[in-house]
Order: structure tokens, then sequence, then C-alpha cells
């Protein structure tokens, strides 16, 4: 059962993350790619901003200037108010599970410890007890061809979970899954974010699931990505994502979003278009 926890106040508390003015290019043998420009955004101790825009607009390099693996061509990303970013502190869930296969699921979820240095026993334990709390208890033992496509990707999760990251980014981890799977996962996602209070940056195609999840909600115009609109999600938690979608707050959000981003997507037809 998630505790209550009244929504749209996280952001007040003191920030985790800035990015500050940052811009993207990639340097191509045909020419240069601006995905990102002008990025501006702060995102609060404890909170699950969720982010949506048009594909191609720049969601996974914005996660991926997070995580190191590309570097801003211009502005700057402070964590925990430094620009060193202690990238150990923050754990990366993608959209493809990447659980080892040679690995079972225990010893998975054990790997971030060990790489950490925590005892034998002690990652046993952790990892146990964040296997039990997304219904994986009896199923330790089983390699990751063992499990179905969600129970690797509850795995997945929790491996980013067991070593207590300050900042966690998910990158749609629900895409390939099934509505009912998705919508099972999406409850167990806010049920241990409710209990730890982690901060999430949460990509996503699916607008249900941008409102459903989030604080705040983040929208990128089409690329280069820049921040378009930033909306707080008036509804309280815990939330029953069953019935979301009965909410007057829910649909007008919806309606809001859906249109903010047919904008975009239009805007970008046109210049093909123009272009062709
Ligand atoms: N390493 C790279 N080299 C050159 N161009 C790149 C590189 N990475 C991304 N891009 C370009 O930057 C733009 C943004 O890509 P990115 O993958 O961040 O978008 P996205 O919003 O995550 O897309 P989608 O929603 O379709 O997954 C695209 O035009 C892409 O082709």
């Amino acid at each position: 059962m998630q505790a209550a926890v009244p929504s749209g106040v996280s952001h007040a508390a003191p920030p985790i993350l800035e990015f500050r003015d940052v811009a993207k290019t990639f340097d191509t043998q045909r020419g240069s790619v601006t995905a990102l420009r002008g990025i501006s955004v702060t995102v609060a101790d404890g909170e699950f901003l969720t982010v949506v825009g048009p594909s191609g607009c720049g969601k996974s390099t914005l996660l991926n200037l997070l995580v190191g693996l590309e570097k801003p061509s211009s502005g700057a990303i402070f964590f925990e108010g430094s620009n060193a970013i202690d990238r150990m502190k923050i754990g990366y869930v993608m959209q493809d599970d990447n659980l080892y296969p040679w690995r079972t699921l225990q010893e998975n979820v054990e790997f971030p410890l060990e790489l950490r240095g925590v005892a034998p026993r002690e990652r046993s334990r952790i990892a146990r007890q964040y296997l039990a709390k997304v219904q994986l208890a009896g199923f330790e033992n089983r390699y990751p061809y063992e499990l179905s496509g969600g129970m690797r990707q509850r795995g997945n999760i929790v491996r980013a979970l067991s070593y207590s990251p300050r900042l966690i980014i998910m990158d749609e981890p629900f895409g390939p899954l099934d509505a009912q799977t998705r919508l099972l996962l999406q409850q167990q996602l806010l049920d241990i974010w409710a209990q730890e209070r982690k901060t999430i940056i949460f990509i996503t195609h699916d607008l249900h699931e941008a409102i459903a999840l989030g604080d705040r909600v983040l929208v990128l115009t089409k690329r280069p990505g820049s921040v378009k609109s930033v909306h707080t999600v008036d509804i309280p938690r815990p939330r029953n994502l069953r019935h979301l979608h009965e909410l007057p707050a829910f649909r007008s959000l919806m309606s809001t979003l859906g249109d903010e981003l047919e904008e975009e997507i239009m805007g970008s037809q046109r210049e093909v278009e123009v272009a062709a």
C-alpha cells in the first residue's frame, strides 16, 4: 500500500538535479544534428518526473548526458550541486531488460552490490528483500531465459534500486510489455517509490503512463528538443491506476498533453513536406 503523498508538492523540495541551458549537437559524416537546445529544468529531491516528446526529439540523449554516455555541447548539468556527477549514485533502467543471461535472477540483482563491495550475506539479504517487493520471491535461482518478459523487467528494475541510488532514470522501461503487465508494473513501481522516495526521471511515449506516474510531466518540443511545457499532475496519491481515467483532472491533462504533442508532431511533418 502506498503512503499518502500529496501530489505536486515534491518539486518544492531542494533540487537534486539541474540542467542549465544544456544543448547537444552530434557531428556526423553527413553534417551536424542538434538533438537538444536550451534545456533548463530542475528536478526536486524525491520527485517523480516523467518526460514525453515526439519521436527523435532527444529524450534518450537527455538521459545519456546524465549517465555520462554523452557530453553536453554547451551548458551544464548539476547533480547534488556539483557538475562532477557521481554516476555511482545514478541507476539506469533501459527499455530492454539487460539481465546477464549467465547469472540467476538473485545474482543479477546482487551484481551492483558486488561492484560496490557489499558483503555476500548482506547483498543476498538486500536482493531477496527487493525481489519479494515485486512478487519474485521463489524465483531467485531462475535464469533470465526461464522468466517472462514482465518478470525480467521487474528484476531489471529492482537491480537498479537495490544499491539505493539517489537518482533513477528509466527509458521507456515498460515499452515492450502487454497492457495488463504494464499496469501491474506501474503500480509496483509506484508502491516502491512511495516507500523509498527516490528521485525518478521516467521517459515514456504513453501519455496515460506519464500522468499516472508523475508528479510533473515535462513536454519536449520536436527536435531540437527544448522544454515546451512542464505540468504538475494534480492527482493525489496513492493513485488507483485502473480508475484514473474517471478523474476530471486526469482527462483534462490528457487532453492538454495530447494537443501539445500533436502540435509538435504536425510541425515536424510540415517541415518535412516543405523540405521535400
Ligand atoms: N550518437 C549519435 N550520433 C548522431 N546523431 C544522434 C546520436 N544519438 C542521437 N542522435 C540523433 O539525435 C536526435 C535525438 O535522438 P534521441 O534518440 O535522443 O531521440 P528520442 O527522443 O529518444 O527518440 P525516440 O523517442 O524515437 O526513442 C535524433 O535525430 C538522432 O538521430
